[in-house]
């Protein structure tokens, strides 16, 4: 087995929507990005990686690259999703909390899961997504930008039925 640690933060600019766990959610501001600024995806993208040792999301797809500007983040965690399963692990299960004063989160954590999910190939039971604000309390209580954690489980593949 191996665990992993991933933190995001993205600051708010202009903009009518904020993408969070692969969904758009309507709000005043928008990211600073060079991709579409998903804070949750690229905190799972780093435990992810960091789980396999395999480095974080700014080696694997530089913010000077051309080729990620706008990006969907959810290709990059499909991305990511394939070096794990080419490096002979799968996910056990993953637990992730979005730091955010606003918007209201919670209408949309199942939903943010279930993409998730399906970008990782496992079932939605194996991803927990929970937000909380800051009690007003630093940037995101004061409703600078948005933070978020996530913690990941891997387990070794060995012909899909041995874990260790
Ligand atoms: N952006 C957010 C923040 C919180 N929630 C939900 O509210 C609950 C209470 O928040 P606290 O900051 O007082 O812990 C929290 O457990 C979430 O269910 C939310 O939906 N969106
Ligand atoms: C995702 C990437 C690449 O487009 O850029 P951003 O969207 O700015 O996100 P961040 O978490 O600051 O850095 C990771 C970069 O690799």
């Amino acid at each position: 087995m191996r665990i992993g640690h991933g933190f995001d933060v993205h600051r708010f600019g202009e903009g009518d929507h904020l993408m969070i766990g692969g969904v758009a959610i309507p709000f005043d501001h928008g990211f600073v990005a060079h991709s579409d600024g998903d804070v949750l995806l690229h905190a799972i993208c780093d435990a992810l990686l960091g789980a396999c040792g395999l480095g974080d999301i700014g080696r694997h797809f530089p913010d000077t690259d051309p080729a990620w500007a706008g990006a969907d983040s959810r290709a990059l965690l499909r991305h990511v999703a394939g070096l794990i399963a080419e490096a002979g692990y799968r996910v056990g299960n993953l637990d992730a909390t979005v730091l955010a004063q606003a918007p209201k989160l919670a209408p949309h954590v199942a939903s943010m899961a279930e993409r998730i999910a399906e970008d990782l190939g496992i079932t939605a039971a194996a991803i927990n997504v929970k937000a909380t604000t800051t009690e007003r309390l630093g940037f995101t209580g004061r409703g600078e930008g948005i933070a978020a954690e996530a913690v990941v489980l891997l387990m070794r593949r060995v012909g899909e039925a041995v874990d260790e």
